[in-house]
């Protein structure tokens, strides 16, 4: 299933937020956004998520979900979103609670994305006993579960450390090459965005609007391997966004 937006423009009161964002995310791709502090971002994935309603434009799906969605359109956040008191196959199976699933079919669901994060001798664990880094792996996990056509990550690594980062990138690229999904994943981190993203979406300061779209034509598993690229990549990422932060910067000390 591809997500398609077509001018789609909102805002709150009188404070216009996003303008005329038009984009195409296909199946199995994973396209970033990035752009200075407020220009929109995380509404923009609430937009794709139903969860509020442009004041213009469309947010539209085209072709099927992939067989056996439960959910076509799930969240992972920065705060992992887990209930302390579950344990990761509990945080787990709270996203299935809601749909109509045998015991059987639900364990085997919760089996597979435990395998596929390489969480499976941490099943009963409460969230208290994980690293920061698992606590995502399970919020990823949890996401997996209800197979979802696009995944909506608003900057999942941001609260972790720099290692954990690299590792859960590592695991993120692992996934990815096993069985490919689909992703909208907001990130301010343009290492981050270079390493995971088909497709990078450079926004401008608010209102947001797409300056520019940066494709990286090198597979995600062989990035590593193409430092130079990736970094002359990351440098232009960084041109692009300097200004605008610079802007974005300056008018918010003026409001301060
Ligand atoms: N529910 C709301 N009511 C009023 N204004 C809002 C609401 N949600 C967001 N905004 C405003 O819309 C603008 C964009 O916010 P948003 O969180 O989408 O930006 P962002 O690019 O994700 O920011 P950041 O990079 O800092 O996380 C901000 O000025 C914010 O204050």
């Amino acid at each position: 299933m591809d997500l398609i937006l077509r001018g789609v423009s909102h805002g709150y009161d009188r404070t216009e937020v996003l303008a005329d964002i038009s984009i195409e995310i296909a199946a199995k791709e994973i396209v970033c956004i990035i752009g200075p502090s407020g220009c929109g971002k995380s509404t923009l994935l609430r937009l794709i998520g139903g969860l509020e309603h442009p004041k213009a434009g469309e947010v539209l799906m085209r072709g099927e979900p992939p067989s056996g969605s439960l959910n076509p359109l799930t969240y992972v956040f920065q705060d992992f979103a887990l209930l302390p008191w579950r344990s990761v196959e509990g945080n787990i199976s709270l996203a299935l609670e809601d749909h109509r699933l045998s015991a059987a079919e639900r364990s085997a669901i919760i089996d597979d994305v435990l395998r596929r994060t390489k969480l499976t001798d941490f099943r009963k664990a409460l969230p208290r006993q994980l690293s920061g880094g698992m606590k995502q792996r399970v919020a990823i996990a949890r996401a997996l579960s209800v197979r979802p056509a696009v995944m909506l990550m608003d900057e999942p690594l941001s609260a972790l450390d720099s290692q954990t980062r690299e590792l859960l990138m590592d695991d993120l690229i692992d996934l990815w090459q096993r069985e490919a999904f689909t992703a909208c994943y907001v990130t301010h981190n343009l290492a981050e965005a270079v390493r995971l993203g088909h497709r990078i979406v450079v926004m401008s300061r608010r209102p947001g609007r797409i300056r520019e779209v940066v494709e990286i034509d090198v597979p995600l598993g062989e990035r590593m391997r193409n430092l130079a690229l990736m970094e002359e990549r990351q440098r232009h990422l960084w041109e692009l966004m300097r200004e605008e932060a610079l802007a974005a910067d300056r008018e918010l000390a003026d409001v301060g």
